[in-house]
């Protein structure tokens, strides 16, 4: 009710457990009923990727109810986004003229169609998602936030009514209703309030009103879901350090090494503990290169030393934000159907991506904080599945790595795996001549 505008609500809950559905299933409930098509959910988030999978959702979910959904990323010429999303751009309409009912957009281009979009306006707006609010809270993005609570509020002084030049053309615009009239001071007076309730999620949401403050929230609800073994006590309700709750189905361990070994340690994770289905996180494009072409040399001096033609390679995949968003579209389809047994990314997709067939994830090189661990292992056990996390640890990071464990609360549950020259022997012959293949490989193109 516009005298009782809703109040917003923050989400903080393991990754996997279906946050998005959490969103799109009332978005989707209550505005089905709408009768005219006005812009009246936002969703934004970080990476085109999660766009284009939470689109997905919202299709599935609003199938046969008639909202029309729209996305706004960059992938499109500016243009083409703007016909998608308003219907007129000549004449200046104050109530805007909106095609889509849902838009999901990144941050960036989000700004670029307030700016440059005539008739694109956020005033009928009833849902405000921020989903990875964490990330996008830190990143400033041409100052997104502000813009977009800017145009959700009424202004302050309130637009002019237009001049009605004649009785055939009524009052147009269809403005919602805070933004509508004139404001005539009375002894009752209150402040208009938009009733757009914002919903901010994520795995790490935090739970510091300071940090949250930038977004003017309206007696937020705080919603934190914790696993039901009821480990972790006090999750979320440090400021200083903030723990989080992993999925209950997630196992994690880490092998501690010399920085030399890793790549046999990955290899040997694949050979002896049927690694695959497995999203690796490098720390650079570089890295991640090398390591896709060590993995290919090796599959193939391992599978010649087989003797068995039919030996079964393990096939890697860089995975990288270079890629056109085609082929990476094309990558993560032959990931899904097990044509690729092993993605190797940056961090570009350790937040949100949902591919149920992931069962393990290595941590090739250690993430820089526990957020990072989190998101990154949170790309496995997903939805009650059971998953493996393992991280990599060169041996004067241990400590580094141990005590951001330690911080969260969450060093018991990393479970420390020891492997030995003797486990790896079998392995060390077919490693040497890929490490020497991609010496040579390195050389010619320097
Ligand atoms: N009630 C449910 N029963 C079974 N599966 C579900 C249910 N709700 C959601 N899922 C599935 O769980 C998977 C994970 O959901 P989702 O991607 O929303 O996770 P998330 O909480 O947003 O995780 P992240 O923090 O990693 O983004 C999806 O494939 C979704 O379809």
């Amino acid at each position: 009710m516009p005298y009782d505008p809703p109040r917003d609500v923050c989400v903080s809950a393991p990754t996997g457990s279906g946050k998005t559905l959490a969103y799109v299933l009332p978005i989707v409930e209550i505005l089905s009923t709408r009768i005219v098509t006005r812009l009246r959910a936002l969703v934004v988030l970080p990476t085109r990727d999660l766009v284009t999978q939470v689109r997905e959702t919202f299709e599935a979910v609003g199938k046969g109810r008639g909202l029309k959904i729209g996305t706004a990323t960059g992938h499109h010429s500016f243009a083409h986004e703007q016909s998608q999303l308003v219907a007129d751009k000549s004449l200046e309409l104050q109530g805007g003229s909106s095609k889509v009912d849902i838009l999901i957009c990144t941050p960036g281009r989000l700004i670029d169609h307030l700016h440059g979009t005539p008739n694109f306006s956020l005033q009928h707006l009833r849902f405000l998602v921020v989903d990875e609010a964490d990330r996008l809270l830190a990143q400033s993005f041409q100052d997104w936030l502000a813009e977009v609570l800017a145009a959700v509020r009424p202004p302050p002084n309130p637009l002019p009514l237009p001049v009605i030049s004649s009785a055939l053309l009524p009052y147009p615009d269809a403005l919602a209703p805070s933004f509508l009239h004139p404001h005539i001071p009375t002894d009752l007076d209150e402040t208009k309030e938009p009733s757009c309730q914002k919903l901010l999620f994520s795995a790490t949401l935090t739970s510091d009103p300071g940090k949250l403050k930038a977004l003017g929230l309206r007696e937020a609800k705080y919603f934190v879901v914790r696993s039901a073994d009821g480990e972790q006590e006090g999750v979320a309700e440090g400021v200083a350090m903030e723990k989080f709750t992993m999925p209950a189905t997630l196992r994690e361990h880490m092998i501690v090494c010399e920085s030399a070994l890793k790549p046999l340690m990955l290899l040997y994770l694949i050979h002896h503990h049927g690694v695959k289905n497995a999203l690796v996180f490098t720390k650079s494009a570089e890295s991640t290169a090398r390591l896709v072409r060590l993995v290919e040399f090796f599959e193939d001096a391992w599978a010649k030393g087989q003797g068995d033609r039919r030996a079964r390679k393990i096939v890697a995949r860089a995975y990288s934000s270079d890629l056109p968003p085609g082929e990476r579209r094309g990558i993560l389809e032959q990931f899904r159907k097990g044509e690729v047994d092993m993605l190797v990314a940056s961090d570009l997709i350790s937040r949100g991506i949902d591919i149920s067939s992931v069962s393990h994830v290595v941590s090739y090189d250690v993430p820089v904080d526990m957020r990072k661990y989190v998101h990154r292992v949170g790309r496995t056990a997903r939805a009650g599945r059971e998953g493996d996390a393992w991280t990599l640890v060169e041996e004067q990071e241990a400590r580094y790595f141990k005590s951001i464990l330690k911080a969260a609360n969450h060093l018991e549950r990393v479970k420390r795996m020891r492997v030995s020259e003797k486990d790896t022997q079998d392995l060390s012959p077919f490693y040497d001549t890929a490490l020497a293949r991609l010496r040579e490989v390195f050389s010619r193109a320097s």
